[in-house]
């Protein structure tokens, strides 16, 4: 069956599937889910980013902060509208996610934004923070990687003292969860090409 027929079939119904990891996400705020994503919709994602020809340098900061910044970031990104098979069925399974974070922790999420990126080799991602207070709109962080990186591009985390916590080479289907104001984090310079969806979990406040 083509790839893209296979994306269009309908999904059997999960039965309510005990989502094991929230225990260690409540006691952690981070959690590494390995092989999340479906082989077949990992690679057709990995196809449309490759073949996506609006890739623009990203740029750190919002509004008049908004600029590029080579030297703190390299890697290229492009927005998902959800105009493919396989970008619908991502944001559902992300949408999943969002109300399992709402229900257990209250988290009153309120959307998910998430774009590709892609590292050549060479590009890197500085220590940052994806937010800097809980009141800030993005409150966790996904990040979703689409193929196996072998050498360079891991991802490492901090703890709030700025201690290593984890170093995380890239594989195709892992996705990392984390509270976007609590974990420093960087990209290492990669050695090979770097594909991944990265996303935020958004608390807004209703526009009265
Ligand atoms: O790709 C990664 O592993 C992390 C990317 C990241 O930190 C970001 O886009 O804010
Ligand atoms: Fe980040």
């Amino acid at each position: 069956m083509h790839a893209v027929d296979a994306l269009l079939q309908p999904q059997p119904s999960l039965p309510e599937q005990p989502a094991t990891w929230l225990p260690s996400f409540e006691r952690d705020g981070l959690v590494v889910l390995p092989n999340y994503l479906a082989t077949d919709l990992c690679l057709t994602l990995l196809q449309e980013v490759q073949q996506q020809v609006e890739l623009t340098p990203a740029a750190i900061g919002r509004g008049q902060q908004r600029q590029h910044a080579s030297d703190i970031r390299r890697d290229k990104t492009c927005w998902l509208d959800g105009s493919t098979v396989a970008q619908q069925r991502y944001m559902l399974e992300l949408n999943a996610i969002q109300s399992l974070l709402n229900r257990h922790f209250f988290l009153g999420l309120t959307g998910y934004e998430c774009h590709f990126a892609h590292y050549q080799p060479g590009d890197f991602y500085q220590t940052h923070l994806d937010a800097f207070n809980q009141q800030a709109s993005r409150q966790v962080t996904s990040v979703c990687y689409l193929n196996d990186v072998q050498d360079g591009g891991e991802l490492v985390v901090y703890n709030e003292h700025h201690t290593e916590l984890m170093r995380l080479p890239p594989r195709a289907g892992s996705l990392i969860l984390f509270e976007s104001s609590r974990f420093p984090h960087q990209v290492l310079p990669t050695r090979q090409d770097r594909y991944s969806i990265a996303g935020w979990f958004r608390r807004d406040e209703a526009l009265l």
